[in-house]
């Protein structure tokens, strides 16, 4: 012992499946037990047996989960970290590029539009980290339809009706919103920046946004809660977990702490196939899937790993006893056809999210807003548009893309990577200006519509006849306009 702290040579000695030992945040765990329940298998944490696994540790897990999970006899205490051999980390040319790019980077004022945002994180994220938010499903088809979508629909504004002022209010779920987005939940942000979640927080409550906090956060929910300021609204997305206790503790704790919505994703059964994100995994030299060593299969990419728990029998018997543990509203974040909106009504659910999950799950489903055309027709038929509250979410990367959901009758629009890379690019800054850049986009259309209100946004400003074309899939490209076009510029590296 050094100073009544353990020492770096006494952990070092606990290097194996027999007596594992690892240091997280200063602290020692002996995870011996644990091995065989990590969700993300066993040979993650061997690789770090002995050694200090913070790096590691930090962007999965929230910095409360050994407390959560880890039996307290298992907490071996404070260790004297001056006393820890720090690994020489081997040269990694990829890494040392990564850097020099960084070094590079565009000012953030160069980032017009939330495309710009994507292209500079693409260059300096790290790769796992990229390749996690950027995945989709299979061919990422449906990833990128989310957005061709928008295309399809085009407007028919109004003339001669006075925009002088321009009200982007609105209310989700009750609250009142200062615009009709909302951060989506999109797991594991700290893969993006060291402080995670929080730093969407901290946007979301400058630009009056409803933040919606991810079950599979980096961060605690309690320190994403913590960060809130004011009257600030969050809601829980959920994953619902097989032991509905630990479900159950989730809602009510949530619930006590002030979030105003839960929403319970339903698109989910099993995380989808995201090959980016799996082949990342594959070639992380820390990991053995070469050597197929591994317990578990990490070749399914961090999404797998961390996904375990989710319960695929989820089904709609369940929505009574969501109802008996939360006052909270209610939405299925998920939905994809007419039916299952239709039912969710007769459910007593207070809302649906259109989604298809960033295209990260079913590959070929429709996109949100094909889907939200779809659906508002539907309801309105029956009388039922004020029964239920409809989002819609995936691909919105323009305001445009927002008003054409509002015009077809969303209520909100979620936006999940764009403020993901904004961040993972820019911090704070950058996901402040993602929401500003939107919200000055927001103005100008809504004047070029000829809408000043979000309640003069309506279906008869749009021409939707782009929709029914189906999906043959191989578009017809305007080659001749395409090689006339001086394609957008995109945010510049300075030279070497
Ligand atoms: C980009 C992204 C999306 C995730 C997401 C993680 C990332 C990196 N994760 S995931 O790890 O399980 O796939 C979640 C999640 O935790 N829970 C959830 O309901 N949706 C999750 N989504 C889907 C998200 O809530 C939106 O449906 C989707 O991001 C909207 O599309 P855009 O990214 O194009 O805005």
């Amino acid at each position: 012992m050094s100073a009544g702290k353990l020492t770096g040579a006494v952990v070092a000695e606990h290097n194996s499946k027999d007596s594992c030992w690892i240091i997280v945040h200063g602290k020692a765990y002996d995870v011996t037990e644990f091995l065989p329940e990590h969700p993300g298998g066993q040979k993650i944490i061997l690789k770090y047996a002995g050694k200090d696994a913070t790096e590691e540790f930090e962007p999965i897990h929230p910095p409360d989960t050994l407390d959560k999970f880890l039996d307290p006899s298992k907490h071996l205490g404070a260790v004297d970290m001056a006393t820890v051999e720090q690994e020489e980390k081997a040269f990694d040319p990829e890494e040392a590029e990564r850097q020099e790019r960084i070094s590079r980077m565009p000012h953030l004022e160069a980032c017009y539009n939330l495309l710009d945002f994507e292209v500079v994180a693409r260059q300096v994220m790290k790769k796992t980290a990229w390749a996690y938010y950027s995945s989709g499903a299979d061919d990422e088809i449906t990833m990128r339809e989310n957005h061709a979508a928008f295309h399809k629909i085009w407007f028919r504004p109004r003339i001669l009706v006075d925009v002088e002022h321009i009200d982007m209010t609105t209310t989700m779920l009750g609250t009142k919103c200062s615009i009709p987005f909302y951060v989506t939940a999109t797991a594991l942000g700290k893969l993006g920046h060291p402080e995670g979640e929080v730093v969407l927080t901290k946007a979301a409550h400058e630009h009056n946004v409803v933040q919606m906090i991810p079950t599979l956060a980096s961060c605690s929910l309690d320190e994403i809660i913590d960060a809130k300021q004011g009257d600030q609204v969050q809601w829980l997305q959920l994953y619902v977990n097989k032991d509905r206790e630990i479900t159950r503790k989730i809602v009510e704790h949530a619930e006590e702490r002030g979030c105003k919505g839960l929403f319970i994703t339903v698109d989910a059964p099993q995380l989808g196939r995201r090959e980016k994100d799996m082949r990342s995994k594959f070639s992380d030299p820390g990991s053995n899937v070469q050597s197929g060593g591994d317990d578990i299969d990490r070749t399914q990419g961090a999404a797998r790993a961390i996904s375990s728990f989710i319960d695929p029998g989820l089904s709609w018997k369940d929505i009574p006893w969501f109802k008996s543990i939360t006052r909270m509203p209610i939405v299925l974040k998920g939905v994809q056809c007419v039916e299952d909106v239709l039912r969710a009504v007769e459910a007593g659910c207070d809302g649906v999210v259109l989604s298809n999950h960033g295209g990260r799950q079913l590959e070929t489903a429709r996109s949100g807003i094909e889907v939200l055309a779809e659906v508002m027709p539907a309801l309105r038929e029956r009388g039922w548009e004020n029964r239920i509250e409809v989002y819609v979410d995936g691909g919105v990367r323009r305001a445009t893309d927002i008003l054409k959901a509002l015009c077809l009758g969303a209520r909100g629009i979620g936006i999940g990577r764009p403020f993901l890379y904004a961040m993972s690019a820019y911090g704070l800054d950058g996901v402040n200006r993602a929401m500003q850049l939107l919200k000055d986009e927001m103005e100008m259309n809504m004047r070029l519509i000829g809408a000043p209100t979000v309640a003069d946004l309506s279906p008869s400003l749009l021409d939707t006849r782009g929709l029914l074309g189906g999906h043959s899939g191989v578009v017809p490209s305007d080659t001749l306009g395409l090689s006339a076009y001086d394609p957008l510029q995109v945010p510049r590296f300075n030279e070497k």
